[in-house]
């Protein structure tokens, strides 16, 4: 246990052979290589994301904070790190600060600079809206119609869940493009939980909190109109305010995945669409955002005015491996321990949807987990397995 707060020691970058050390040494370089190649981008921007992967896997952390609107959010969570080496950071803190770094790198908040609000991740994003995946995801959709609305929305709650494998961070060297995709192992499925809070009286609104754009925020827009269909009153859908960890969907992807679900012949997605722009202009839909998503502080750390929105909603559902890693802290929990225990602390009934992308797990029946590890070894890290965790 860690002494300061009893809770279990954060995930670390610097243990050889760990899967977060990979995600800096093994993922960053192919994700600046990829970003040099969907940009023509100029010598200083391209060097200044050269010498930001450098100082990631070998520096030290600077003590400037990033120049742009949220300097002094930032200079307040650099004052404990700044001039220790990165391999001293924990996981998701070095994680979230080399993204924010980025943005800084690709000029994206500079007004001076003609590649201000550039998203640096957009092509890789748009890629996913008319690719066979996408296409075949919608034909699934379609094929729902006719189901009755409460299994359709049971469907759907899976088809989020699932979403959540189709990150692109994670593609840069894991799985391919259709390799290993489909439902593979609810690890936990405490879907009938959510079944219930969602049916249970009252008018407050559900909290979707976002993962990925493309083929993840799709899912979870299906799912929220299912929700408009079965009785919740309201939903906000909380998004990330700028690009994050690649994928991660901004108010901006949502409004490109509403078009392309119009531009797609499949009438189903249409008419999806037109129930959503319908909702949105009534308010029966919020879009939302809070600078809270993009910096590094877990769930314990929430500002108050969420944690009063998280405690007023029937539901917060937390999709995606990232939104897992700040429900739990990112800290080395004995796989063992109940989601009850590790998310007691938050304000209201939250439901994690999570295709595991992590070495981090909590809340796994014992005999389960000697089976998986015995098994599938990598079963925490490869996306193929899966949980819908619940604490009322
Ligand atoms: O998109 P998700 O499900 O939040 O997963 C992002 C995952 O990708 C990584 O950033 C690694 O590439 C993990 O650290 C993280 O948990």
């Amino acid at each position: 246990m860690d002494d300061a707060n009893g809770l279990p020691p954060r995930i670390g970058i610097d243990r050889p052979g760990s899967f977060s050390r990979s995600v800096f040494h093994e993922r960053h370089p192919v994700l600046i290589a990829n970003l040099l190649e969907d940009f023509p981008y100029p010598p200083r921007i391209r060097a200044e994301l050269e010498e930001l992967l450098a100082e990631s896997l070998d520096g030290t952390v600077p003590a400037e904070p990033p120049p742009g609107p949220d300097t002094a959010a930032w200079a307040a969570q650099l004052a404990p790190y700044a001039g220790k080496p990165w391999n001293d950071l924990p996981f998701l803190w070095a994680e979230a600060y080399f993204y924010r770094r980025l943005l800084d790198a690709v000029q994206y908040f500079d007004l001076s600079s003609p590649w201000r609000g550039v998203d640096p991740f957009a092509p890789q994003k748009g890629r996913q809206h008319d690719g066979p995946e996408m296409l075949r995801d919608l034909d699934a959709y379609a094929a729902l119609a006719e189901t009755d609305p409460a299994e359709r929305r049971r469907s759907l709650l899976h088809a989020a869940l699932w979403g959540n494998q189709a990150d692109l961070g994670f593609r840069t060297n894991n799985l391919q493009a259709g390799q290993g995709e489909s439902a593979g192992d609810v690890v936990v499925d405490d879907s009938d939980a959510v079944a219930e809070l969602l049916d249970a009286p009252g008018h407050a609104p559900v909290i979707v909190v976002a993962d990925n754009a493309g083929r993840e925020i799709t899912a979870d827009l299906a799912l929220i109109d299912s929700l408009l269909e079965t009785g919740t009153t309201a939903v906000e859908l909380h998004l990330k305010a700028d690009p994050f960890f690649v994928s991660d969907a901004t108010g901006q992807d949502v409004l490109a995945t509403l078009d392309a679900l119009d531009s797609i012949p499949n009438e189903p997605a249409g008419t999806l669409a037109t129930r959503l722009r319908e909702a949105i202009g009534t308010g029966r839909l919020e879009l939302r955002t809070h600078g809270f998503y993009t910096l590094p502080s877990t769930y314990r750390e929430l500002p108050a005015d969420l944690a009063t929105e998280f405690a007023a909603a029937k539901l917060v559902i937390l999709k995606g491996d990232l939104n897992y890693r700040r429900l739990t802290g990112d800290r080395e929990w004995d796989p063992a321990t109940p989601f009850d225990t590790v998310a007691s602390y938050f304000p209201g009934p939250v439901a994690a949807l999570r295709t595991a992308k992590s070495d981090l797990a909590v809340g796994i029946d014992p005999a389960r987990l000697a089976e998986l590890d015995q098994d599938t070894p990598d079963w925490r890290t490869s996306g193929t397995h899966a949980m819908i965790q619940v604490r009322r």
